[in-house]
């Protein structure tokens, strides 16, 4: 069965090129939570602290606090993109990562190089992904598109792109940051009619947001983040409280 554990789980960022001794002590003092100084002599971000939690099959969570407290961190975390510093992290499932939206694309190959590529790296068939292709044209309206590069997409165009591209699998472990909000709205119709049945159709679901009606909508549990560290679990209503 799909699940996440995580135990005492940490991530840090090196911050490079701070400058004078004197500048790297000003920044410590002035936030001894976030920042440490590590056996290197760097400045390190402490984005994710000692993190405990299990996720198992069925759960619908979501990652809430301030900007800055570390959801954005553990949805990559979990996609495997950051290596934890401390602790212990277990993902199985097949996992479906609606975070980043230019990840994994290559912008000099076009929407169709990199449609094929990302369906053979699944384990699809040539001919599969070559029909996974037109299949990802028709849905995101950039038929006309897939033969040019990425790089000379709008911003728009990428999101539809690797929002088709993403959605078109059904993983078991569905990771979304709220990035997906943003489109136009024709296409955000569509892409929410996608999402709710991936939603319903996947045996995880971790959702970083800021939008408390979309937590009560979609979600069955809270996580709440703070400076990096679990401040609150549990149910919608408890974390929340009623609506
Ligand atoms: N690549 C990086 N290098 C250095 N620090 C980073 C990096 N990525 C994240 N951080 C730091 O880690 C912390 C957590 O950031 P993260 O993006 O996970 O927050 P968030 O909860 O998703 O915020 P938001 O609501 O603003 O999207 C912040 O202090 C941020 O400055």
């Amino acid at each position: 069965m799909p699940h996440i554990h995580a135990s005492g789980l940490a991530i840090e960022f090196p911050l490079y090129h701070l400058g004078a001794r004197s500048l790297k002590k000003r920044i410590l003092a002035n936030s001894p939570l976030r920042l440490r100084e590590d056996e290197a002599s760097r400045i390190v971000v402490q984005a994710l602290r000692g993190l405990d939690f299990r996720i198992g099959a069925g759960e619908r969570v979501a990652l809430i606090g301030h900007n800055g407290a570390g959801k954005t961190t553990l949805l990559r975390t979990l996609a495997g993109v950051y290596e934890p510093v401390a602790g212990r992290l277990e993902v199985s499932g097949s996992i479906g990562a609606l975070i980043d939206p230019s990840a994994g694309m290559d912008p000099n190959a076009t929407g169709r190089e990199n449609i094929v590529l990302r369906g053979l790296f699944r384990g699809l068939t040539e001919a599969e992904s070559t029909g996974l292709a037109e299949e990802i044209g028709a849905f995101s309206g950039l038929a006309e598109f897939l033969d040019v590069p990425v790089r000379t997409y709008s911003a728009g165009m990428s999101v539809r792109l690797s929002f088709a591209t993403a959605t078109i699998m059904d993983p078991e472990v569905l990771l979304m940051d709220e990035w997906f909000m943003a489109g136009d709205a024709d296409f955000m119709e569509k892409a929410r009619a996608k999402l709710e049945t991936l939603v319903t159709k996947a045996d995880i679901l971790v959702l970083a947001t800021h939008d408390m009606a979309i937590v009560r909508q979609w979600c069955s549990r809270v996580i709440r983040l703070e400076a990096g560290t679990i401040v609150a679990d549990g149910t919608v209503e408890q974390v929340l409280g009623p609506a």
